[in-house]
């Protein structure tokens, strides 16, 4: 039976790498910064430029479509998923390390139908790694199958973990506690590939055993997600609860084990939702 969604996988792959030229292009070239939400928050002409290469090439291929994209949110357009087929796009994951020209930077692609992810794309487009899955049908990194770790100790794992761009003290008290407890379980190590959607496909290639983030975003982590769960892991929130991709709280794991160990080191609080409405304006 033919998939009904390989054409639209297929595009996937396809403007991913695409974008993925772009932004090694940009790297040589001048990578004027801006900022959104504060100083630390940064965006790029690159960012926008790569977000609306892939919205208009599935425009045209799909016109029915719906997009959440992280600079078209920041633009004003709201983040609702709903049941109609939604490309949920991260121009770049790893702005800060683009900037930086740190080696890890990321195009991202998420695809849900029903709010069911169908199919993901990762490009981790400076190492030239394309990780891939469809739902039912595995994860992979340049064709390659991938598998967590069988790693059920924590105390035998390493943990990877952002700050994100929030520099609230409070927050800031809660991350750093989060972390001095997981740190002294204690675990082998603790890493930051500066990018969500590269530190889950860690995750699925077995080389950490669990990411975690409060502050993250949907754009961040809706494509690795899958991508996580068809290598064998597991996906959480930091309650210990459901996943709710929109909730900017992720635990994405080998196993349930090691899931629940972290629950129980993290100090959590809840962001203000990805898909809160825009205040109401009252127009008198
Ligand atoms: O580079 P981004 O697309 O903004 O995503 C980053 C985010 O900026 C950073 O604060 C962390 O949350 C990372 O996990 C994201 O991938
Ligand atoms: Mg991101
Ligand atoms: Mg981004």
């Amino acid at each position: 039976m033919s998939d009904l969604w390989q054409n639209a996988m297929d595009h996937a792959v396809a403007i991913a790498r695409k974008s993925g030229e772009l932004v090694r292009e940009a790297l040589r070239d001048d990578r004027k910064v801006m900022t959104k939400s504060s100083s630390i928050d940064l965006v790029t002409k690159t960012d926008q430029k790569v977000e609306q290469l892939i919205i208009q090439s599935v425009r045209e291929k799909f016109p029915s479509h719906r997009f959440i994209g992280e600079e078209s949110v920041a633009a004003g357009e709201t983040c609702d998923l709903t049941d109609t087929p939604t490309w949920i796009i991260d121009p770049i994951d790893g702005t800060t390390n683009f900037v930086h020209a740190f080696p890890f930077v990321a195009v991202s692609i998420g695809f849900y139908v029903n709010k069911q992810s169908e199919f993901a794309v990762v490009f981790s487009c400076l190492e030239d790694k394309m990780f891939t899955a469809r739902r039912g049908g595995g994860a992979f990194c340049n064709g390659e199958p991938l598998q967590v770790s069988d790693q059920e100790d924590v105390r035998q794992s390493i943990i990877a973990t952002e700050f994100g761009s929030n520099r609230d003290v409070e927050a800031v008290d809660k991350i750093f506690s989060s972390l001095r407890n997981i740190l002294c379980l204690p675990v082998q190590g603790v890493r930051s590939a500066g990018t969500a959607a590269i530190n889950m496909c860690l995750v699925a290639s077995g080389c950490v055993e669990a990411y975690y983030e409060i502050g993250v975003h949907v754009w961040d982590v809706a494509a690795a997600s899958l991508i996580v769960s068809e290598a064998g892991g597991v996906l959480m929130d930091v309650d210990g609860g459901a996943v709710d991709l929109m909730s900017r709280r992720i635990i994405a794991a080998n196993n349930r084990t090691i899931a629940e160990n972290l629950v129980k080191e993290i100090e959590s609080f809840s962001p203000t939702r990805d898909d809160t409405p825009p205040p109401q304006v009252n127009h008198y």
